[in-house]
């Protein structure tokens, strides 16, 4: 029998995640997933058959959440987090695994609000789990059994790469491929600009930049795919492109894109300092 699953606060990145989940074939009756405010419950329900509970309608949606799951995806906001543990922790089954998927919070600042031995696994998934193509770095506490976590890696893997890593790792993580999805849209606006200063109509330069930065994407979903690889693929010598990269270059890009990434992961630690 396939574990219960609770989803607590399925917002953008939580109902990526159980979005992902149901469309590698999970039964959606071993899910519930709870919301705050009603207005996205319907159209939760309607899309993935999970069963839907609302705090602002019952109180204690959580906690009926909770009651049977053996594995719990807590979804809210860095700041709720610690307060969510407070709020479930003697409705949890002592098994139940927590998994965690906010920035900043620590395993220790969750098992500091939940009952001894509770299991506890942080992990930093990104959106594009949603359609399939998630990227996830998970990280479990010491009170996590090698099978617990294989399950959670498992529920992940059906919609996208995971790795293991060492939770001092997970703010870079966070700034790579949490945040990622974010500066690649960011290329993909920043090239329908450029396309109409170029002289094209936006709607155009939007389809151009949405369609180019979608098939340079399904290109490298290949694990074996090299970005550099391909990116020489398009690159002939002395042509159009190469101008393109050698302008890139002088303008220093990559460290550019460092910068913000370092940014990322800075705001990561200083949120963790906050919230400690
Ligand atoms: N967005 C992303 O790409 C990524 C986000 N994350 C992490 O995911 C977490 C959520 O972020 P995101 O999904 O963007 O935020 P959202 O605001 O989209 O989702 C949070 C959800 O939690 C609900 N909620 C808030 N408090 C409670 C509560 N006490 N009980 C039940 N539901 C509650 C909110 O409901 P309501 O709107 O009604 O208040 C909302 O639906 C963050 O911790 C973030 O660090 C990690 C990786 C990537
Ligand atoms: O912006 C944020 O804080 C979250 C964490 C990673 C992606 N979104």
């Amino acid at each position: 029998m396939e574990n219960k699953l609770a989803f607590l606060g399925t917002g953008s990145m939580n109902g990526a995640v159980l979005r992902g989940i149901i469309a590698s074939g999970y039964d959606p009756q071993a899910i519930t997933a709870t919301l705050r405010s009603d207005d996205k419950a319907e159209a939760l329900r309607a899309e993935t058959g999970v069963t839907v509970l609302i705090g602002a309608q019952d109180p204690e949606a959580n906690l009926k959440a909770v009651q049977d799951a053996d594995i719990v995806f807590l979804g809210v906001k860095p700041v709720g987090i610690t307060a969510l543990c407070d709020e479930i922790k003697d409705a949890l089954k002592p098994t139940a695994v927590i998994v965690s998927v906010a920035a900043a919070i620590t395993i220790s600042m969750m098992a500091e609000h939940l009952n001894p031995g509770q299991p506890v696994v942080r992990s930093m998934p990104n959106t594009p789990l949603k359609v399939g193509a998630g990227a996830v770095g998970v990280s479990a506490g010491e009170s996590v059994s090698a099978d617990a976590l294989e399950a959670v890696v498992q529920l992940f893997a059906g919609s996208g790469v995971v790795h293991v890593v060492p939770e001092s790792q997970q703010d870079a993580v966070s700034a790579i491929s949490g945040s990622g999805p974010a500066y690649v849209f960011y290329l993909a606006e920043a090239m329908a600009a450029a396309g109409v200063e170029l002289g094209l109509e936006p709607a155009l330069a939007t389809d151009l930049a949405r369609a180019t930065v979608a098939g340079a994407g399904k290109m490298l979903s290949d694990a074996q795919a090299d970005p550099s690889a391909l990116r020489r693929g398009v690159t002939s010598p002395n042509g159009t492109t190469e101008r393109a990269i050698a302008a890139f270059d002088e303008t220093n890009l990559s460290q550019i894109i460092a910068r913000g990434a370092a940014a990322a992961a800075a705001r990561a630690a200083a949120i963790t300092k906050e919230l400690a």
